[in-house]
Formats: structure tokens, C-alpha cells, sequence
């Protein structure tokens, strides 16, 4: 749906309404109108409002001409700048993105119940699996996080987990005129600290764990901690569904005021994991609540969506989606891309693409592909880092990878890092290990030399790009390259390893 174009009044109006200080406007007559906020000057369209976003490789102000030139009809600025442009002057144009977002997108998540995700891994999983019970409870659900936005059977791209929020509010009018009633939005860290998530009331949000990351950005881990707690203030969320398996779970559900329904395997849990088993198949779990027992059973594979399924049906319990849907809607959600994504078995090595890039996450990845692998059957790893970002995990990785009995050191975008220094960063947790590691610089060479390398009963494991598809070693984004892990797996296992059937075909040919 085409929405009318806002008048330039109503746009001051809103944004009178952030506290902080004053607004002033320069230019713009009464009948001045504008359609859609954007902060990148190269995909402004003609009428838009341009928003000058500081950054912190760039400033949107010195783009503001640019942005006049490809048509914008007024700018949001927090100095004024050089222009024939009507100007909005705020103190904090961040601080603007999603009140004014959320009016130029015509406010739709009044009309939208929102479920929020947080935690260091599972947002993506968990995501899923709740969009999968809200449909089977009867509504329709879109979602949007770190594999882009869904509704109805359409999808859209996004470059992260949780937009900017002019995007966010945009895709979720998008959702809206779909017909969703619902949202499940994925909330990162980086996102509630930066403001894209303001002014988004959430009926309930999620957590599904916590571990050290994104330290680069947050400082320090109580920083990082305390960004995630944001999503859980009171004025945000009406109600909390936490995973209290650990410390920091259980230190978020007492310090919360919001309710909150514990989920976990202690005795202190509202929705309790009472047992499970996971295997190439998929994964059971029985769970219990207040309404007794229940039998959950999932496709997804690996110890560490245990988690992930008792969080999915607590929340559904909160919103009141009976127990026999959160069931059927669990067995029914297919694995996300690249979360535990399992290749080949049959006689054949499994090959097992995650998205693991923690040392907590790639603990857990190594497991379930111990769970995988045949009667004395090896795990063969590969592993890398990304470049220019988070170095401080690269010795805790390799740390992790001590329980893989093969590791294979290779590429993972070096973002224009010495690929090598990366590599002997993660070579530092493994000196010593009883695991053998060798060195194969390039990604695609490297699976397939571990894919090539491994008996029926082996599992490869290649971890921490997932869903991704392109892969970049310069600080250029224009020279990524197309390489998706589960393809060349696949290919690998195909070359190496072909099934009988395809040897019957190849002579038949
Ligand atoms: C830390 C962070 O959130 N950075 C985001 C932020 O960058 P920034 O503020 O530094 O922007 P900048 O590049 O300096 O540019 C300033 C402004 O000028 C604009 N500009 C720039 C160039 C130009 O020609 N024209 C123009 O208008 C930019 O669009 C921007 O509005 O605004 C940019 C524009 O929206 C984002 O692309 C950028 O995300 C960067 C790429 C990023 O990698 N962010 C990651 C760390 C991130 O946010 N990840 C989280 C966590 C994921 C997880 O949990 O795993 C996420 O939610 O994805």
C-alpha cells in the first residue's frame, strides 16, 4: 500500500515529541510534504526525508547534497548544513529514527502485536520456532532478523539482524499489508544500544542465553549485558520468557519488572525440560508446565535448540496459543538456514553447517556433531574468524576446537586482516591439543579437503557463516564473493563420496 505523503508539520510535531531539546525548523512551507525517512543518501527517492546520521565511518551531513540531488524533499539535521532543503534541527537525529520512522511508515506497530528475541545465540532459532507457533495457533506471523524479512510466503534481504528503524517500521507496514497480525522481531545488542528499537512496545520478549560478544562495540560485557536487559524494561515489554539455565538468565528473570516465565531444567522453572533427545533426525523433548506434560518434536537437530524449543513453547503459552498448537507448530518449523544444517549421512560423512562463532556456541556445534558421528567416528573441523572484528574471541574459538579431532584452520573473510595473523590468533587456544590441525588457506579448498578427508561414521563441521553467502577479504564490499558452505559441501560430498545411485547414473550417462 502507497501511504499519503506526511506534512511537514506533522513531521515536526512528532519529533517535539522525544525529549532531549529543541526542534527548529528552517524552510519548508505548510504544504511541504514528505514520504519515507532514509538514512543512506544512495537510496533516498524523490520526497523523501533524508535523515544525517552520524556514524562512525561517516556523516550523513556531508551526504545531505547528495540526498538533495537524488531528489529528497527535506532533511533531518542536528547542525544546520549547506542546502536549498527545508531542514529539521534536532539535538540527536538517532534518537528522531524511530519516532519518525514509525510516522512516515504510518505507525504499524500500533496495529501489531510484537514479539521481541534477544541472546548471544538462539535469536534466529528461536525466532522461527515462534513464528511457527503464533501461525499454528491461527494468526499470521512475519518475522525479521539475521535471515532477512518474512511474511505470508514473501521475503526481503536485510544487511542487519535488526534494522535501522526506519526500515524496521517499513518492513513492518510491509508485514501489515500482508495481512500479518503479529511480529516476531530479532533484537540485537548492537540495535537496542543504538536506539532502532525505540519506541517499539513489545507484548513479550525473549532470552534465550548470554555469552561474551560484540565487545568491540559494547566495551565491556556488563555494557553488553546491559544493552540486552534494555529489551526487558517495563515500558518496553509487558511480559518476560527467560532461558535461567544460567547465571546471566537468572540474574535478568529476578532483576525484571515485568513478569516472567522461567524456562529451563531446574526445579525452579515454569516451563521445566523435563528430558530430551536429539539425533540426525531432529530432536524430542518433554516438557512440562502448568498444564502438565508435553511431548515436543522438533526436525531441528542438536543438543543446543533444546533450549531454543522450550523458549518457543513458554512464549507461546504466554500468548495464550494452546499447548496441542505449540506442539504441531514446533514439529512443523523446517531448520533455519545454516542453523545445524545437516548434508550426506547414508553411508556417507554428515557434513554440518552452523552459524557458530562463539566459543560457547562452537562448544555446543562440536557436541552435536559428536551426537551425529558413527561408532568411532571423528570430528573434522573447520574453522576460521572473521576479520576486523571481535579479535578477543579468537583465542577462546580455539580453545573450543580442542574437542574436534581435526581442525582445519582456514578463511572466514579476513574484512582486509592479515589472514594469517588471524589464524595464528586461533592457533594460540589450541596449542598443545591433542586435535590435528592444518592450515588451508582458502575456505572453499578447505571443506572440501575435510570433507574428502573423512570415513562414513565422520562428521564435518563447518562453522561460522551459516546462512551467509558472500564472503569479502578486502575492506571493499564490492569485492565480496559469492561462497555458500552448505553448496560446497554438498559438492564436496558428491565428489567424494557419491552415493550409489549416482555412480549407476554417471555410467548410465
Ligand atoms: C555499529 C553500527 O550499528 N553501525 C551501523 C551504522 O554505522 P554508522 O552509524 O557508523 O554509519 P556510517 O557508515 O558511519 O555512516 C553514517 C551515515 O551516513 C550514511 N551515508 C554513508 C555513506 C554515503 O555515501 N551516504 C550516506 O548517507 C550512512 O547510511 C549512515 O546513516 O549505520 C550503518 C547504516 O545503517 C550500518 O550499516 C552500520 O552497521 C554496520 C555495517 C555493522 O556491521 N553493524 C553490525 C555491527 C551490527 O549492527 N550488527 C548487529 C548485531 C548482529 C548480531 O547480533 O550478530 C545487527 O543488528 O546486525
Amino acid at each position: 500500500m502507497r501511504l499519503p505523503p506526511v506534512p511537514w508539520s506533522e513531521v515536526e510535531r512528532r519529533a517535539r515529541t522525544v525529549p532531549g531539546g529543541p526542534v527548529a525548523r528552517v524552510g519548508g512551507t505548510d504544504d511541504l510534504t514528505v514520504r519515507g525517512l532514509v538514512t543512506d543518501s544512495r537510496l533516498v527517492v524523490p520526497g523523501a526525508l533524508f535523515a544525517c546520521v552520524r556514524g562512525a565511518t561517516s556523516d550523513g551531513h556531508r551526504h545531505a547534497s547528495a540526498a538533495a540531488a537524488a531528489g529528497a524533499a527535506g532533511l533531518l539535521v542536528d547542525r544546520p548544513v549547506a542546502s536549498t532543503l527545508p531542514q529539521l534541527q534536532v539535538p540527536s537525529v538517532r534518537a528522531q529514527l524511530g519516532p519518525l520512522g514509525a510516522l512516515l511508515a504510518g505507525d504499524p506497530a500500533a496495529a501489531l502485536r510484537l514479539a521481541g528475541i534477544t541472546g548471544s545465540n538462539g535469536k534466529t532459532t528461536t525466532s522461527a520456532l515462534l513464528r511457527g507457533v503464533l501461525d499454528a495457533g491461527g494468526d499470521c506471523t512475519g518475522v525479521v532478523g539475521t535471515l532477512g524479512a518474512e511474511v505470508g510466503g514473501r521475503s526481503r534481504t536485510t544487511a542487519l539482524t535488526t534494522p535501522e528503524a526506519p526500515e524496521l517500521h517499513q518492513l513492518l507496514r510491509w508485514m501489515l499489508d500482508a495481512g500479518a497480525r503479529r511480529a516476531v522481531v530479532e533484537a540485537s545488542s548492537i540495535a537496542l544500544d543504538m536506539g532502532r528499537m525505540d519506541g517499539l512496545r513489545f507484548e513479550v520478549s525473549v532470552f534465550t542465553g548470554f555469552e561474551e560478544d560484540h565487545l568491540d562495540h559494547h566495551g565491556t560485557l556488563e555494557q553488553y549485558w546491559a544493552s540486552k536487559a534494555r529489551l526487558f524494561e517495563a515500558g518496553r515489554t509487558g511480559a518476560a520468557v527467560v532461558v535461567v539455565d544460567e547465571p546471566w538468565g537468572r540474574r535478568l528473570a529476578d532483576q525484571a519488572q515485568v513478569p516472567v516465565t522461567r524456562v529451563g531444567s531446574g526445579a525452579d522453572a515454569d516451563v521445566r525440560v523435563l528430558g530430551w533427545r536429539t539425533g540426525s533426525s531432529g530432536t524430542e523433548l518433554l516438557i512440562g508446565d502448568d498444564t502438565g506434560g508435553h511431548r515436543v518434536r522438533s526436525p531441528l537437530v542438536g543438543r543446543v535448540h533444546v533450549g531454543n524449543l522450550a523458549a518457543a513453547w513458554a512464549t507461546g503459552r504466554v500468548l495464550g496459543v494452546p499447548p496441542d498448537r505449540i506442539a504441531a507448530g514446533l514439529a512443523a518449523v523446517a531448520p533455519p538456514r545454516g542453523r545445524n544444517t545437516v548434508l550426506g549421512g547414508s553411508g556417507r560423512p554428515r557434513v554440518v553447517v552452523d552459524y557458530a562463532h562463539t566459543p560457547r556456541a562452537l562448544a555446543a556445534a562440536i557436541a552435536t556433531a559428536q551426537d551425529l558421528s558413527g561408532p568411532g567416528g571423528r570430528v573434522h573441523l573447520v574453522l576460521g574468524a572473521r576479520g576486523r572484528r571481535d579479535r578477543y574471541k579468537r583465542q577462546g574459538l580455539g580453545e573450543a576446537a580442542r574437542a574436534a579431532d581435526g581442525v582445519w584452520l582456514t578463511n572466514e573473510g579476513s574484512h582486509g586482516e592479515d589472514p594469517a595473523a588471524i589464524r595464528a590468533e586461533l592457533r594460540v587456544g589450541l596449542l598443545g591439543s591433542a586435535a590435528g590441525v592444518r592450515t588451508v588457506p582458502d575456505r572453499r579448498a578447505a571443506i572440501t579437503a575435510a570433507v574428502r578427508a573423512a570415513g562414513p561414521a565422520d562428521v564435518v563441521l563447518v562453522v561460522g557463516r551459516g546462512h551467509e553467502t558472500r564472503l569479502l577479504d578486502t575492506t571493499d564490499p564490492r569485492d565480496a564473493v559469492h561462497l555458500d558452505d552448505a553448496e560446497v559441501a554438498a559438492e564436496a560430498l558428491d565428489e567424494a563420496h557419491p552415493q550409489p545411485g549416482d555412480r549407476l547414473r554417471e555410467r548410465a550417462s
